[in-house]
């Protein structure tokens, strides 16, 4: 029998990924302004910020003591945000639980700047799954556009992006973020534009360049579906569209993703059916 799963088709979790300083908390704290209609619950997942300049309803600091982690345990400053991560997750039901039973229809996840930590630990994938099976998750991956103004840095992020994309297997808004200090357009152009792309990389005959152009090449029509979101975190300009950019997302998980997950989970099931029945088999012949 197939796995049923109770989605909260009414909320929306939101992921908020992006390398140090390209400006997530930011990012946070102005799409709480913009969505001051809207019943919204903000939570912090970085055990190791000294301060935030938003109020988080639900903070990994309030359970975990990261310096504390580091002095006891030995650790280094990654290993302690990777070890903080792994104990909340421990506690992961009870925060499912709370935002199921609150009235707040969208939850916003300001994660770690140490972005490998997150995305590349057990714990970051938990939290991630455990949350998508509980409500629609997406993520939004915030780039410093400012970062991006040279085509071969660009290319990198982009391959920084797909790279999450296959890891948590979630819809993605790409946002450009700090659109106030450097221009856009030229970045979008290349996402959207293979033609513009190698033409920016014309005198740049490096090896990168060529691995650039071949890189862009293959993955031109997957960048081509991501919706891209040009705003300034800072100003708030370019939020008009944020709420439609959320639906739209948030269609996507309903339409593709949730299927696929409850694919994965039959065949985990189908997997672990098979187990039982070949453990049962051995022991019939052991006897
Ligand atoms: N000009 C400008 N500066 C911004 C914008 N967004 C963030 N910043 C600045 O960028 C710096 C980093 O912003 P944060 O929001 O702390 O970035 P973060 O990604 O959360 O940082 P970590 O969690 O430490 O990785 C701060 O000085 C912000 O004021 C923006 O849209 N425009």
């Amino acid at each position: 029998m197939d796995i049923e799963f109770q989605i909260k088709e009414n909320k929306v979790a939101i992921l908020i990924i992006g390398m140090a300083g390209t400006g997530k908390t930011t990012f946070v704290q102005q799409l709480s302004k913009q969505l001051k209609n809207e019943k919204h619950t903000l939570i912090n997942l970085d055990p190791a910020v000294y301060s935030l300049p938003y109020e988080p309803e639900e903070d990994i600091r309030k359970s975990i003591n990261y310096k504390e982690l580091m002095t006891k345990n030995k650790l280094g400053p990654n290993g302690a945000i990777m070890t903080a991560l792994n104990l909340y997750s421990l506690q992961l039901n009870q925060l499912i639980e709370k935002i199921e039973k609150s009235d707040s229809n969208i939850q916003i996840i300001d994660t770690p700047g140490q972005i490998e930590v997150f995305t590349w630990s057990a714990s970051g994938n938990l939290i991630s799954q455990t949350l998508s099976m509980s409500m629609p998750t997406i993520i939004f991956y915030v780039i410093d556009i400012a970062r991006c103004q040279n085509p071969n840095s660009f290319m990198s992020n982009l391959l920084f992006s797909c790279s999450i994309f296959y890891k948590f297997k979630l819809p993605m808004v790409i946002v450009f973020n700090k659109c106030d200090v450097a221009d856009s357009k030229q970045p979008l152009e290349w996402l959207r534009n293979y033609d513009s792309f190698t033409e920016a990389l014309k005198n740049k005959d490096t090896y990168l360049s060529t691995l650039s152009k071949q890189m862009v090449l293959t993955l031109e029509e997957f960048y081509n579906n991501f919706t891209v979101l040009e705003v300034s975190s800072l100003t708030g300009q370019g939020f008009e569209k944020i709420n439609e950019v959320i639906a739209t997302a948030k269609q996507e998980y309903m339409n593709i993703t949730l299927v696929d997950i409850q694919k994965r989970m039959n065949d985990q099931k189908q997997k672990n059916y098979d187990k039982q029945i070949n453990q049962i088999t051995q022991k019939i012949q052991n006897l």
